[in-house]
């Protein structure tokens, strides 16, 4: 990973998940924006370790070559054994005290939070980066707690000014820079990729709503 935070992070999603991945490290490319981009593996909780495993070695294999940051989101020892930069951790998963001594202090590590003073503990513990979200509403995972909005968002970002905060839940590039603007210093996004049509196109939109 180059020296910014990667402003734009692609979760895994949908029924080609390759593919889209693909597209969205070409799009990187051809912008030269690689250092912008993060990739987070994330699969639904029945798919076996096997295959998140077998789905992280193979987006890896895509990242590495263009120096595109690979996150796995929840299985930290898929993120272990496959060299990925790091992990992401929520309310269902190891504390993020337990997920930092597992992925060791120079792992990249995220934490996903909803207000300013869980933002501060999940940093005290050892969170590189802070998922706040869900910002809007969202079908690609439910259960989910009411949408926080831009400006719930920006108290999070305020609150925690050395830790990047990173937008996610309904993000488009239409509502992306916003949240930018607000103080997030990236998004996450699943469907506004992983759903399009052209994944590559989608992308260079929102790696341009977040220059
Ligand atoms: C960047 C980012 N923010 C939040 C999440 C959500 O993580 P979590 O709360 O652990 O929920 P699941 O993704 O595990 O369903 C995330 N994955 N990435
Ligand atoms: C995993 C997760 N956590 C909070 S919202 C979300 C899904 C975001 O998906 P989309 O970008 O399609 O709204
Ligand atoms: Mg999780």
């Amino acid at each position: 990973m180059g020296p910014v935070f990667p402003h734009l992070h692609l979760i895994t999603g949908g029924q080609d998940p390759l593919a889209a991945v693909a597209a969205a490290v070409a799009a990187a490319s051809r912008l030269g924006a690689t250092d912008r981009l993060a990739i987070q593996v994330r699969v639904e909780d029945h798919v076996t370790d096997r295959d998140a495993y077998e789905l992280a070695d193979a987006v890896l294999e895509l990242c590495r070559p263009h120096g595109v940051l690979c996150l796995v989101n929840d299985r930290l020892h898929v993120a272990l054994a496959v060299g990925a930069d790091g992990g992401h951790v929520g309310a269902a998963d190891l504390p993020v005290a337990a997920a930092r001594r597992v992925l060791g202090s120079s792992a990249m590590l995220g934490a996903t939070c909803r207000d300013a003073d869980a933002a501060r503990a999940a940093r005290r513990a050892g969170a590189s980066y802070l998922g706040v979200g869900p910002a809007f509403a969202t079908t690609t995972k439910t259960g989910l707690p009411d949408p926080l909005g831009v400006d719930a968002i920006g108290v999070v970002a305020a609150a925690v000014p050395d830790t990047p905060i990173v937008a996610i839940g309904g993000v488009t590039a239409k509502n992306a820079a916003g949240l930018r603007a607000a103080g997030a210093a990236a998004v996450a996004v699943v469907g506004a990729i992983m759903n399009a049509t052209d994944p590559l196109r989608a992308t260079e939109e929102l790696l341009e709503a977040v220059a």
